[in-house]
């Protein structure tokens, strides 16, 4: 698996497909890693250069030693495509990666062809929500806050029709590194760009769970309203929304990228 050196840290990412085709990246939400993306990775391969990474603090990405901000999430992006000399690609983020896209909407657009923001908001939760979070973790490790993630990513339905996969995300949950999860969930703190979201000149596609407790589909709505041209879907799904109704939203990426 490849890694990327940026701001003296490791960054590891993935690619699937051929790197003539129209790029892609793709970037998961806090608690996650690229694994998350299998689905879409798998119907977007054969006509794109699907480019995935665990974000910074996940998965194979340490988060390093340095606090984490929404700006070094959307730097190690930058840096990605720039190791892999793609000068413009389509991002779709979801939770915290659609943060992520945002900001790169406002500070990078020219490399940006089209955003996915899928289930995020301009502002996630609260600074001292986030900020409990991060200490529970640091205190008592993930399994202090992993019992409850499924209730938080999934409707009742899902979770009850599909329990292996409910399973799984949840057990890499527990794996994560709780320092590298601590950092994003400082980073979430203090992340608030709903001030700047209106400047988004970048074709812009919001994606809403209609059963979605944590970004609401209030807040996809807000999105839509202040970046100028863009449009609002929702799906029957709740957070994870790329996972809980896969099919439909590969269809909607497929779609929306050609
Ligand atoms: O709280 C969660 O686990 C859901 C979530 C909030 C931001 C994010 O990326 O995931």
């Amino acid at each position: 698996m490849p890694y990327l050196e940026v701001a003296g840290d490791r960054l590891h990412y993935r690619t699937d497909g051929d790197a003539a085709h129209p790029c892609v990246v793709l970037s998961n939400s806090l608690g996650t890693d690229l694994s998350m993306w299998d689905a879409q990775a798998a119907a977007l391969a054969a006509d794109h250069y699907v480019v995935r990474y665990d974000a910074r603090g996940h998965g194979q990405s340490p988060a390093g030693s340095a606090p984490v901000d929404l700006a070094r999430l959307g730097q190690d992006v930058i840096a990605l495509l720039d190791h892999l000399h793609i000068d413009r690609a389509a991002f779709c983020g979801i939770s915290m990666g659609g943060m992520t896209g945002q900001w790169l909407g406002i500070h990078a657009p020219q490399r940006f062809t089209r955003l996915v923001l899928a289930n995020t908001a301009a502002r996630i939760g609260s600074a001292d929500g986030w900020l409990t979070r991060a200490a529970q973790v640091r205190q008592d490790g993930m399994a202090a806050i992993a019992d409850g993630a499924a209730a938080r990513w999934f409707t009742p339905a899902f979770i009850e029709r599909e329990p292996a996969i409910v399973a799984r995300l949840v057990d890499r949950l527990r794996q994560q590194d709780a320092g590298g999860y601590a950092a994003c969930c400082e980073a979430l703190a203090h992340a608030d760009l709903r001030a700047d979201v209106a400047s988004i000149a970048v074709p812009c596609m919001i994606v809403a769970g209609l059963s979605d407790p944590v970004t609401t589909p209030a807040d996809g709505a807000w999105l839509q309203q202040q970046i100028p041209g863009a449009r609002l879907t929702t799906l029957p799904a709740s957070h994870i929304s790329n996972i809980e109704a896969g099919a439909a939203f590969s269809a909607l990426l497929r779609a929306y990228l050609e």
